[in-house]
């Protein structure tokens, strides 16, 4: 047959590049847990268990900044939050909020993992051995650490170091996240929807409790077929929606008449910020009163809260030249500054003295 037309180019269209990343074994060869470290994670994790199953009535805390940007920063924070624990322990348990991926409604840096520099260059392999640095660093000291996962591989590199997990508000309602959760050896909070929808959450909550199966990469970097077992640790988070707040009473109420329905113990952990506190950090204060009043009011399904809280108050924009930015202050969301985070979790913890 003359002249058979030569086959269409039909793969890898926007590919651009390509290249091997080492494998979650190779890094943890590089940066090994420490006894300290796992001792702090397995803890941390056991704790959040009791809070969440009411054996343990103190509130949860996930706190600090909106995203890492610096390791610096980062100690520096977990260390001054290692020393508040301490005073608070009797009312809160308190995780630092270590958050390396950042889910973004359109486009925007997506956090220390994707591109350590800050600058488009998307070193990944930098931002992984960073991230595992940071959490081992802070698990080191005794402070555990709670963070959201976005990208499905990236627990086999660093979920090991985490204590507490969160799948946000963009991907609640995702099946590869909620199969992912149903593997996770650590407790899942599940964010409502950016719409404020709960059902979601709830939905997210009772298929991550059940075996799944995916495919996903071994410790060697292998694809492989991961069978999960179902992670029955898992809760709701109140984070607002588009339109209103939703961490009154009567969202508490509807969220405890969704998981009731669905056969799932209530716990309830409301966010401060996001859609809560309309992104203006100074109004998370008033969430946190409402929470800490709810609990003196006997409403025991609400077990904890989150905040976002830096070094110093508000947000910078990341600009063009990453070393001029100002030391402690959010590049994502804007945030409350560490003097107003400590007076806040010792009213807190004043005001829950006597009921906890
Ligand atoms: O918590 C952080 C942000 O609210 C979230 O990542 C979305 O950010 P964006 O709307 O600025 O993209
Ligand atoms: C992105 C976050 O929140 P949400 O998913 O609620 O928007 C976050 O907590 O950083």
């Amino acid at each position: 047959m003359a002249g058979a037309s030569p086959l269409h180019p039909l793969s890898d269209i926007h590919i651009r590049k390509a290249h091997p990343l080492f494998s979650p074994a190779a890094l943890k060869e590089l940066y090994p847990v420490t006894p300290a470290s796992n001792e702090t994670v397995f803890t941390g994790r056991k704790q959040v268990v009791d809070i969440l199953k009411g054996k343990d009535r103190r509130l949860l805390g996930i706190i600090g900044p909106c995203s890492i940007h610096s390791r610096k920063v980062a100690l520096d924070y977990a260390e001054r939050l290692k020393g508040l624990q301490e005073k608070v322990k009797d009312s809160m348990l308190l995780l630092m909020r270590v958050y390396f991926e950042k889910p973004r409604t359109v486009l925007g840096w997506r956090g220390l993992i994707t591109d350590p520099d800050l600058d488009g260059s998307y070193k990944i392999e930098k931002g992984l051995k960073q991230a595992r640095q940071i959490l081992l660093e802070i698990t080191e000291m005794g402070m555990p650490v709670g963070s959201e996962i976005l990208e499905p591989i990236i627990p086999q590199y660093i979920a090991d170091l985490i204590s507490w997990a969160a799948i946000g508000a963009r991907t609640t309602e995702s099946q590869t996240h909620r199969q992912m959760a149903s593997g996770l050896s650590m407790p899942v909070g599940f964010k409502n929807g950016t719409s404020g929808n709960l059902k979601l959450a709830v939905d997210a909550m009772e298929a991550s409790r059940h075996p799944q199966s995916f495919i996903g990469i071994d410790q060697a970097g292998n694809t492989c077929v991961l069978h999960t077992t179902g992670n029955p640790n898992n809760h709701i988070i109140l984070r607002g929606g588009r339109d209103a707040p939703n961490y009154y009473e009567e969202n508490v109420e509807e969220a405890r008449e969704m998981l009731a329905g669905s056969g799932i113990d209530p716990a309830v952990m409301i966010d401060c910020s996001h859609m809560n506190s309309g992104k203006d950090p100074f109004k998370q204060e008033r969430v946190l009163r409402a929470l800490t009043d709810y609990r003196r009011r006997g409403l025991n399904e609400v077990v904890g809260f989150m905040l976002e809280s830096n070094l110093f108050e508000g947000s910078q924009s990341i600009g063009s030249n990453p070393a001029e930015l100002i030391y402690g202050v959010s590049i994502t969301d804007a945030c409350i500054g560490w003097d107003a985070t400590e007076r806040m979790l010792l009213e807190t913890h004043e005001a829950l003295s006597g009921i906890i």
